[in-house]
């Protein structure tokens, strides 16, 4: 790896993580940079999902769950699984966004609004101010700024999926979660989402599960790759794609299994 000072913003430490009885993760130890985007890849069913789920408690939804080791924010120092942290103060800090765009049967307005509101934020004129910086910083403010009070159904996927980018934005996180974000959009929608991403990652460090090896390549600094719940290979991106250590990983990247 280049020798250059990256500051770290949250790792996983020895991660394991159990549905049931079964193990899905296999003792995962990866840093996640500040400012940086780390894309996850691998095969069907390896565990890219599980993985991001850890990071904001989303598997505490459903009983039989089960995490071991460490997921750990930098500065404080915080294990994010620890029972002792509130998972809904870990999603204010670390949001996601899914797959499929997933707005509420709510307004534009509202949509974004929501998060803040559950902060406790009233004040008309300060959530007016916020709604406005997320869906610019969304790169969609221009787009629906005469129609905030429309339903956000009646966007278009790659609009909604930038709605939920700015709902997540809102709330000021420090780390950003995609599920596969452009899976359900045109190449347009997608490009305009990876551009985004980009400008994004100014801010905040980004953790993106993504099939899509060019995706991976064009917007990520840092790769994982995982096969079977284990992760096989982490480096910076240019050295996955172009001259990757293990041989499971050059066979998945040029295509040979998976
Ligand atoms: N709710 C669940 N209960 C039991 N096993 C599960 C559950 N969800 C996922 N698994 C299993 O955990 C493993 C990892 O699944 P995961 O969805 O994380 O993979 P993935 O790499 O994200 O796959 P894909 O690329 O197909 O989305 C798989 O073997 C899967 O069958």
């Amino acid at each position: 790896m280049t020798e250059s000072i990256q500051t770290l913003k949250a790792e996983a430490r020895d991660l394991s993580f159990y549905y049931g009885t079964v193990k899905a993760l296999k003792n995962i130890s990866l840093p996640l940079y500040d400012r940086k985007v780390t894309a996850l890849i691998g095969p069907s069913g390896c565990g890219k999902s599980t993985f991001l789920r850890c990071f904001n408690r989303m598997h505490d939804l459903y009983p039989g769950n089960r995490y071991d080791g460490e997921i750990v924010l930098h500065p404080d120092n915080v294990n994010v699984l620890s029972g002792d942290v509130d998972p809904i103060e870990v999603r204010m800090r670390i949001s996601m966004v899914f797959q499929k765009p997933n707005p509420f049967p709510k307004s534009i307005f509202e949509n974004v609004a929501y998060g803040l509101k559950v902060r406790g934020v009233s004040k008309k004129s300060i959530l007016e101010e916020k709604v406005e910086e997320a869906l610019t910083n969304a790169a969609l403010w221009n787009e629906v700024k005469d129609r905030l009070h429309d339903l956000a159904f009646n966007l278009s996927g790659g609009q909604q999926q930038r709605l939920c980018i700015a709902r997540a934005l809102a709330i000021d996180p420090e780390i950003m979660l995609f599920d596969e974000p452009t899976s359900a959009l045109d190449p347009i929608a997608t490009a305009s989402i990876e551009e985004l991403m980009e400008e994004l990652k100014a801010r905040f460090s980004i953790l993106i599960v993504t099939h899509n090896m060019q995706q991976a390549a064009r917007v990520s600094d840092y790769t994982a790759f995982l096969y079977m719940g284990e992760l096989i290979e982490y480096n910076e991106t240019k050295k996955i794609f172009t001259n990757p250590d293990r041989k499971e990983t050059e066979d998945y990247i040029t295509g040979r299994f998976g």
